[in-house]
């Protein structure tokens, strides 16, 4: 695992989110629109066709792997593949987790189509998902990074598409282990809690570099 620092400055970090994070907002909206089309197929023949050619086109110079975890020297992250808050990711919702000086995390998002499981509500590993994200960006909330032990699941009532908010902090702490908990909620309240036993690694101080340790955006 490696943390990547890239050598930037602030406003470079501003005009590369101006130029991607547009690309993966029209990529996310592609998705939706290819679940939900009702066009001819003959229209759906050609889009594939031209998709297929501009897939290429962006191919034409790309990275081998994942995108991994980039920071500048300033500590700006830039996270940006990540399957929760990825700029650059059209998986990604994308969540924008915000830190309150208490140590709470919180993120207001939609979630639409894509995120489907039972009818017309929210698949529960991706329930999962986003919590696992917003209990750990609360148990690194005081700047020591952790990892995911364990993490249990509640599902109260089924949580239907749409607006949402979820929040997390640490409740307790014990050695290496902080003790995460959260919740989604829908405008009627609670739909799923979870809690998490997150362990900051032994050598994290090795594999993080300071200028990473800043939770990023
Ligand atoms: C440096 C990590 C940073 C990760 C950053 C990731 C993404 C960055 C992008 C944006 C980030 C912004 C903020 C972060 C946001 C989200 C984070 C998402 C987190 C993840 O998505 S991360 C992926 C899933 N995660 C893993 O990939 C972990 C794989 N795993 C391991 O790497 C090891 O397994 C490890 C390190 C967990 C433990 O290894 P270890 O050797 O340090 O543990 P050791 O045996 O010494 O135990 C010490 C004490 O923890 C207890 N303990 C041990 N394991 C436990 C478990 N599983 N559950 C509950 N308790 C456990 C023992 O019982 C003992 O407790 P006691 O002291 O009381 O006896």
């Amino acid at each position: 695992m490696q943390f990547t620092l890239e050598d930037i400055t602030a406003d470079e970090v501003e005009r590369r989110m101006a130029v991607y994070g547009p690309l993966a907002d029209t990529v996310r909206d592609l998705i939706d629109a290819v679940i939900r089309t009702e066009v001819d197929e003959t229209v759906v023949t050609e889009a594939n066709a031209r998709l297929t050619a501009v897939v290429e086109s962006l191919r034409a110079n790309q990275i081998d792997g994942a995108f991994g975890v980039r920071h500048t020297a300033e500590g700006i992250g830039m996270p940006w593949g990540n399957a929760v808050i990825g700029l650059r990711n059209a998986i990604a919702p994308p969540l924008q987790v915000l830190k309150h000086p208490d140590g709470l995390v919180t993120a207001d998002f939609t979630l639409g189509a894509a995120y489907e499981g039972p009818p017309g509500c929210v698949h529960g590993g991706v329930c999962a998902m986003l919590l696992d994200h917003v209990l750990g960006q609360a148990g690194s909330a005081d700047d020591v990074p952790c990892y995911t032990g364990t993490l249990k699941m509640r599902y109260l009532r089924p949580t239907r598409l749409g607006p949402l908010h979820a929040e997390a902090i640490i409740t307790e702490r014990e050695g290496r282990k902080k003790i995460v908990r959260g919740a989604i909620s829908d405008a009627d309240g609670e739909t799923v809690t979870a809690e998490g036993v997150f362990i900051v690694p032994k050598d994290w101080a090795g594999v993080m570099p300071e200028s990473a340790r800043i939770p990023p955006r």
